[in-house]
């Protein structure tokens, strides 16, 4: 096991979903996977592994934040040499057209997060999703009805934040703020490994309108089933 994941060897498959929220995480085990036997309970961060139309599939929560999705990260790459990572997470929209319930696709992830400034100096790293993953679950997504909305996210270190200038990061075409992207692109890069975030408006920041927390905890379906079909062509 690693630090903070109590797997034993194998027990992890290669692609992983990685929902933000353990009990989304528990949700997609136990509606979407087949067989699905529970691998990680440490601080409850719910991991599990089982099979999605025969093909072995796991799903590790990430908690909230750089920092948290950062440490499961790491050690599912160098622990469990997880190969493929898709984040099925929540995102605040500020763009008018982008609204509540829509599912987004992260090509790439600003961030204010200081953790790519202590890595790269004085360089601008600019995050990225892989573009094969991308191209799946965006073809996923055409098969299912929907036409996803890809683009540029915001991963923000505070979720209440009175000084993020909103109208600056909408006018620049950021399609919505979450907590996570630009770590796991960048670790993803790191490792040499493949990364896709793909997000669900759970709110709308500009408008106030919102999901309940149930419905962040579980449902939002499209999101879970486009992360699916793009996994299991990997
Ligand atoms: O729903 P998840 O995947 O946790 O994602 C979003 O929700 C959390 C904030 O409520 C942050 O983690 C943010 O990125
Ligand atoms: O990080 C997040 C996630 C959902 N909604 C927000 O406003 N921010």
């Amino acid at each position: 096991m690693s630090v903070h994941i109590g797997a034993k060897e194998n027990e992890i498959a290669e692609t992983v979903l990685l929902p933000g929220d353990p009990l989304r995480a528990k949700y997609i085990a136990e509606t979407f996977l087949e067989n699905a036997t529970l691998y990680n309970e440490v601080r409850n961060m719910f991991g599990y592994t089982g099979t999605y139309k025969g093909k072995r599939i796991s799903v590790q929560g990430t908690g909230m934040g750089v920092p948290s999705i950062s440490i499961y990260v790491n050690e599912l790459i160098n622990s469990y040499n997880v190969q493929n990572l898709i984040r099925v997470g929540t995102a605040g929209a500020i763009q008018k057209d982008v609204k509540v319930r829509d599912v987004i696709l992260a090509m790439s992830a600003s961030t204010d997060s200081q953790i790519n400034r202590l890595t790269f100096g004085g360089i601008d790293y600019a995050p990225t999703a892989d573009f094969d993953l991308l191209r799946k679950a965006y073809e996923a997504g055409l098969t299912k009805g929907l036409q996803l909305k890809a683009g540029n996210v915001f991963t923000a270190d505070h979720f209440y934040n009175e000084n993020s200038d909103l109208e600056k990061l909408a006018r620049y075409q950021i399609l919505a703020i979450e907590m996570e992207s630009a770590a796991l692109y960048t670790l993803a890069a790191k490792f040499g490994r493949k990364a896709l975030s793909i997000l669900t408006i759970s709110d709308h920041i500009l408008t106030g309108e919102e999901t309940t927390s149930e419905e962040r905890q579980t449902t939002f379906n499209e999101m879970i089933e486009v992360a699916l079909e793009a996994a299991i062509q990997e």
